[in-house]
């Protein structure tokens, strides 16, 4: 057995070990290189210790990265593969996440127990989410069904509908597909009226700032689009400093030189909700994303911001 030439750094779930697979797999391809060369390393992270509060309650999405940063700070990884949408606008000092894996399907799932549609939803229906913006963007669309709680990872979720916890989740397709659940879909949502979470489906990879070895590996592997894509998005919701309390929708579709953005800001509640779509230059990407936020924030009332806190 070789000693590996680069060590990815990864949380432990089947689903983050199945994105950093595909890293490693890729970098194989790209460098002709065996299996053997990398090693994946998966890390427990506080988040994934702490399962029964909400999120926005034990501190947020950086509970899910800090021991992986402290590895990469530390030198005992190299690279660390992500989920981006679970990733903060502003990361640890000396630490960035300029890589991306090409995007899978954005789009967000519908698990429905007894229907196959969320509009097909009796009345009083359940729909089981942890997540501020699903829960924000059933509301919106159906005020009618009771939104609860539902968290832990993706095979625990289908188990809790299973048991009958929920009549339908939503989950993201591009996760399903990762493991190859995408039969356990029942609708697929469209994006406009239920646009995914800033960075849905993309797989980042987080590097130290400077580390010139590990640029040369990465640099084959990035996929240009995903990154244009996913700047715009992360510019919207750097604008907006989205935490985990913050209802924030958003997606960048590239067509050869051009960007199409739409975003979608919302109260917890659904009531209201504010839309923006832009379009320009993919390369124009960071500026394209920052107006957009810029001006979804001048189309809400201060009001609107006091519903978040
Ligand atoms: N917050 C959990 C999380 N982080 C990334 C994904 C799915 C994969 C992706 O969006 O790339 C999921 C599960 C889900 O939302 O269904």
């Amino acid at each position: 057995m070789r000693t590996p030439i680069l060590t990815i750094g990864t949380r432990g779930s089947p689903l983050a070990i199945a994105q950093a697979t595909e890293l490693r797999d890729r970098l194989m391809a790209a460098h002709g290189l065996p299996a053997d060369a990398f090693s994946i390393m998966p890390i427990t992270t506080s988040g994934d210790r702490i399962q029964d509060r909400p999120l926005s309650e034990i501190g947020g999405k950086g509970l899910f990265t800090k021991e992986i940063e402290e590895a990469l700070l530390e030198g005992r990884i190299d690279v660390a593969a992500h989920s981006s949408k679970d990733m903060p606008v502003l990361l640890p000092q000396g630490l960035a996440m300029p890589y991306f894996l090409p995007r899978e399907d954005p789009r967000d799932a519908f698990i429905g127990r007894d229907v196959a549609r969320l509009k097909e939803l009796k009345p009083g229906s359940v729909v089981g989410s942890a997540s501020l913006r699903r829960g924000a963007l059933i509301r919106r669309l159906r005020p009618d069904l009771r939104v609860e709680s539902f968290r832990g990872n993706v095979q625990t979720r289908l188990r809790k509908l299973e048991q009958g916890q929920a009549d339908g989740t939503l989950l993201a397709y591009a996760g399903l597909k990762r493991l190859q659940l995408e039969h356990v879909a029942t609708e697929v949502m469209d994006v406009g009226a239920f646009p995914p979470a800033p960075g849905q489906g993309a797989i980042g990879i987080e590097t130290r700032i400077g580390d010139k070895r590990v640029h040369e590996l990465m640099a084959a592997v990035h996929h240009k689009e995903t990154g244009e894509a996913l700047a715009a998005e992360r510019a919207f919701l750097g604008v907006l400093d989205g935490s985990c309390r913050t209802p924030i929708a958003a997606h960048a579709l590239i067509k050869g030189e051009r960007l199409q953005f739409h975003g979608i800001i919302l109260t917890p509640d659904g009531t209201e909700a504010h839309e923006i779509r832009e379009e320009g230059l993919a390369a124009d990407a960071v500026r394209i994303g920052r107006q957009a936020g810029e001006a979804v924030c001048a189309k809400a009332s201060p009001a609107f911001f006091e519903s978040w806190a």
